[in-house]
């Protein structure tokens, strides 16, 4: 039987994260209309004519990685002020920081700066949350980029809202702009429980129910958190949360690193997903999340970069081979998030955290081609027993070679198909000396 596709990618591995371990060698993959139409063995690619085919002989090609937490235009803070802990970061150094230079036109670059680069490691989805939101929504589509963009939503002002309800209005508004856009999602993203007010929060649920819109929020991040929350409200974050209906399977959860094992239970119980941001947590010294309890507990589990400000990369490979080794070494236990674990969590988890399971996080018939390549040609990934193993443990971002979403080319051979590199870095030095005065 004969089949069309726009394009054909034969590879040397497809490893589809369907089920765990599962490595097709010399499949090519047909894709018409931006979707997955075929998953082709061997034998059966002479009856595919395509427009383009694309051959990648030493690659593993896999589904586009799927960043669970970011502050994409942070990326112009990269290195602004390191080594602190998160509050003394936030307070004497980023907010000040951003009251001096945000604005749509920061959160534009900044944020086309942080797509590139996450396009460059493998990334086709990404849980934004900033400000300036229309502006994180036209760097999506430019870069094409799934792009999910969070409205912040705090009851401080800054220089985007003036309190919690304009942060709302503003945000919807914006929201309105960009409708029938399938690449672009709104989300509604109070910023964290020592930041919202409980009258604002029982807003943004009722306004999620009501819009069928996810929710993204920073929880239980520091123990200072914590103990914050039980001299102001008596009662931990997320008991707090709780009353007031935020945990449902539409809130993704970031950080969730101090949970003790009621508070595993109670996400579990709700169906709430986190978004665990390894890098983050260690460079902040905020702790070790405890991942194997709460996957074991049946809570959905994603990975996330966090913003270039507390990372300080936006490299989803480097942040999936933490996620596995900090697993291990916080339990000492080496079985503890094996590769196909960390995998699954950083591309299908994902996807189900923001409620796309059945459009991306897998190479699947019907689904969306978000798919990328690396070559495993390498020295650095020489010999190559099982393709898995490397994507986690050994291969880095400069090994991503090719990435589409939803069929269309993002990157070709390492180069940047939609966004202009030596554009991006001149924004990146403009802003460098702005912000250095
Ligand atoms: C309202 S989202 C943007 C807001 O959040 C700040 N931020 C960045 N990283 C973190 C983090 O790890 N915990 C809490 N807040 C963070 C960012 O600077 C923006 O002000
Ligand atoms: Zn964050």
């Amino acid at each position: 039987m004969s089949l069309t596709a726009d394009l054909l990618i034969h590879a040397r591995w497809i490893v589809t994260v369907e089920t765990d371990g599962e490595v097709l060698a010399d499949h090519a993959l047909a894709i018409r209309d931006g979707k997955i139409v075929a998953i082709v063995p061997p034998e059966g690619v002479a009856a595919v004519s395509a427009k383009e085919t694309v051959h990648l002989p030493r690659h593993v090609l896999m589904p586009g990685l799927v960043n669970l937490h970011c502050h994409a235009a942070m990326t112009l803070l990269r290195g602004y002020a390191d080594d602190l802990a998160l509050m003394d970061w936030l307070q004497n150094h980023i907010w000040p920081a951003e009251g001096k230079h945000v604005s749509d036109e920061f959160v534009y670059d900044g944020t086309l700066i942080g797509m590139a680069e996450m396009i460059r490691s493998g990334t086709t989805t990404v849980n934004d949350m900033y400000f300036y939101n229309s502006a994180v929504a036209r760097a999506g589509l430019a870069a094409g980029m799934r792009t999910f963009v969070g409205c912040s939503i705090l009851e401080f002002p800054t220089n985007y809202g003036l309190n919690a309800d304009d942060y709302i209005n503003k945000g919807l508004k914006e929201r309105d702009e960009f409708v029938g856009e399938s690449m672009v999602t709104f989300t509604l993203a109070p910023h964290a429980p020592y930041t919202v007010s409980d009258a604002t929060f029982r807003k943004v649920v009722t306004l999620a129910e009501q819009l069928d819109l996810p929710i993204h929020c920073h929880i239980h991040e520091t123990q200072d958190e914590i103990n914050g929350s039980l001299t102001e409200h008596q009662v931990r974050p997320l008991a707090r949360l709780a009353a007031l209906g935020l945990l449902s399977p539409r809130l993704v959860a970031a950080h969730m690193v101090h949970l003790n094992d009621e508070e595993i239970a109670l996400a579990a119980h709700h169906g709430v997903s986190v978004a665990h941001n390894p890098t983050s947590n260690m460079k902040l010294a905020s702790g070790i999340a405890p991942v194997q309890k709460l996957l074991a507990a049946g809570v959905n589990v994603g990975i996330g970069t966090d913003g270039a400000a507390s990372n300080n990369k936006l490299d989803m490979l480097a942040d999936t081979r933490m996620s596995a080794l900090l697993a291990k070494v916080g339990t000492q236990d080496p079985t503890a998030v094996p590769a196909a674990t960390a995998l699954r969590m950083a591309t299908l988890n994902g996807a189900r955290a923001l409620g796309i399971e059945a459009r991306t996080g897998s190479v699947a018939l019907g689904k969306d081609a978000d798919v990328i390549a690396l070559d495993l040609g390498a020295l650095e990934t020489a010999p190559t027993f099982d393709p898995i193993s490397h994507i986690v443990y050994a291969a880095g971002r400069e090994q991503v070679s090719h990435v589409w979403a939803a069929g269309r080319a993002l990157l070709r051979e390492r180069q940047l198909v939609t966004l202009n590199e030596g554009e991006l870095l001149g924004k990146a030095e403009a802003w460098r000396l702005k912000i250095a005065g």
